[in-house]
């Protein structure tokens, strides 16, 4: 029998993914040496202390904290250490070097991804980070090839396995928002700093990702409009429940046409409700899916652990394997294609449908003077529910008023809730969430 020609690979961190990355390639290694056609030899890990305790037992000896040297003699690296630096010039130092590199840092990727791709591109070496999207879910590999020859439309996502578990759990058992928090911070699937899961910004990382390679354009993080889930209040949850929705955090990109024919893209990422019975509703806990539309496909889904340390090692391995074989065979390596030059819209070009909770004195009148207004604002209601409540100290009577819009543009709804709040019949304005599905 031939021997087996020996990759070294080189690991960059070992925390929740990187830990789980670093078993399989010792576990496994028979088995990746059988698929690749080279022994993938694990030649160091560098972290930032060689001293902490792991989720996996390793040896020693592979550990170092001298990550520019252990690059230098890599033939593929793997960066999981996440952030911006040292994360992307050991990255450039490993490309330049002719390594293929393997990531998971979409917050890289989104703030400096063209100087990256364009490196590899240089080099002539393959950049994969199928892992930075969607954990363990094969989303991007589907959309660069198995539908390059087909034109996406639209891409609708939960990408965020932190927000959605939160949501979940404070939707399904009542949770407080920070108990959620720390329970996935404890299960592995929030950020270092899970600001970034909270506040919108790694959906939004993923989003542009998303965005870029499904129409051909390169998206950055200031094209995407984000609002995280920190405004989400349990009364929102609790409201939502009751008209029949869910909450969840979506990434969505989608074509858009104006009047004059003119395209672009709309890229964002904001809490939605959704109906209980539509697919994405039944994503829970840490779970992902995203849905595409395609011209000629029609309606995809794909679904998987969105999170955690084991499911997204399966997509940084698979990245491996893949970026391996292709050193083994020979020949060049895949490249980026960004050829189209579609525009980044505004949230304002965008149309949705709304939620408004209104608490309202109840008077004759109230809901057809609610209803004019909106009409006058070009803004159509689909639903409008009444639930009256009686204050039992006051004996005083109001009325809960819940509607659900037709699809109208941001600006009309801005404009319909400032009217709305002007008149003498409302108390408050207790909810305005966007609404997909209806
Ligand atoms: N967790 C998840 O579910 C997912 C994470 N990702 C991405 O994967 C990457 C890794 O995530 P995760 O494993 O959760 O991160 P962790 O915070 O758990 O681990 C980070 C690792 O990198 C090491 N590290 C950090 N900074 C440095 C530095 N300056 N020099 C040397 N080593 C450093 C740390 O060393 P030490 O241990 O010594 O502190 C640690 O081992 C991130 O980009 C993340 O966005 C992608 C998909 C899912
Ligand atoms: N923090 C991220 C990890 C995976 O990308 C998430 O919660 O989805």
């Amino acid at each position: 029998m031939t021997e087996l020609r020996t990759l070294k690979v080189a690991l960059l961190g070992c925390g929740n993914v990187g830990a789980q990355v670093a078993r399989i390639l010792i576990e496994d290694a028979d088995a990746l040496a059988a698929r690749t056609g080279a022994r993938l030899q694990l030649s160091g890990i560098a972290v930032r202390n060689v001293n902490s305790k792991r989720d996996v037992e390793l040896p020693q000896e592979l550990f170092t904290t001298d990550a520019e040297t252990l690059v230098k003699d890599a033939d593929l690296v793997i960066e999981l250490m996440g952030g911006i630096e040292p994360a992307r010039t050991l990255i450039l130092s490993a490309l330049s070097n002719g390594a293929c590199v393997v990531t998971g840092n979409k917050a890289l990727l989104a703030q400096d991804g063209p100087t990256l791709y364009e490196a590899a591109d240089k080099a002539g070496v393959q950049l994969s980070y199928e892992a930075a999207v969607a954990g363990a879910i094969p989303i991007l590999r589907p959309i660069r090839d198995s539908l390059s020859g087909d034109r996406i439309t639209r891409v609708l996502g939960i990408v965020n396995g932190t927000t959605n578990f939160i949501l979940d759990q404070m939707d399904s058992t009542g949770a407080q928002f920070a108990d959620a928090l720390a329970e996935a911070q404890r299960l592995g699937y929030a950020e270092a700093d899970p600001t970034a899961d909270v506040e919108g910004h790694d959906a939004a990382a993923k989003a542009a990702i998303l965005a870029t390679l499904s129409f051909h354009t390169r998206f950055a993080l200031e094209n995407v409009h984000c609002e995280g889930i920190t405004s989400v209040s349990a009364a929102d949850i609790a409201a939502a429940k009751d008209a029949g929705f869910v909450i969840k955090l979506l990434a969505i990109a989608e074509k858009l046409t104006d009047a004059d024919g003119g395209e672009g893209v709309s890229v964002r990422v904001h809490p939605t409700l959704l109906p209980r019975e539509h697919p994405l509703a039944a994503v829970r806990g840490a779970f992902n899916a995203v849905f595409i539309e395609a011209e000629n496909a029609g309606e995809l889904m794909f679904y998987g652990q969105g999170a955690g340390g084991t499911p997204t090692a399966s997509a940084v391995l698979g990245d491996l394997v893949s970026a391996a074989r292709r050193l083994v065979l020979g020949g060049p390596q895949r490249t980026e294609t960004t050829t189209g030059h579609v525009p980044a819209l505004p949230i304002e070009a965008a149309t949705t449908s709304y939620y408004i909770g209104l608490d309202v004195a109840d008077q004759p009148g109230v809901l057809a003077r609610i209803a004019q207004l909106f009409a006058e604002h070009g803004v159509s209601i689909e639903i409008m529910r009444q639930t009256i409540h009686k204050d039992a100290a006051s004996n005083v009577e109001s009325a809960e008023l819940r509607i659900v819009t037709h699809r109208a543009s941001e600006a009309a709804l801005a404009a319909t809730v400032e009217a709305v709040k002007g008149l003498d019949v409302i108390n408050s304005v207790t909810s305005v969430l966007r609404v997909e599905g209806v």
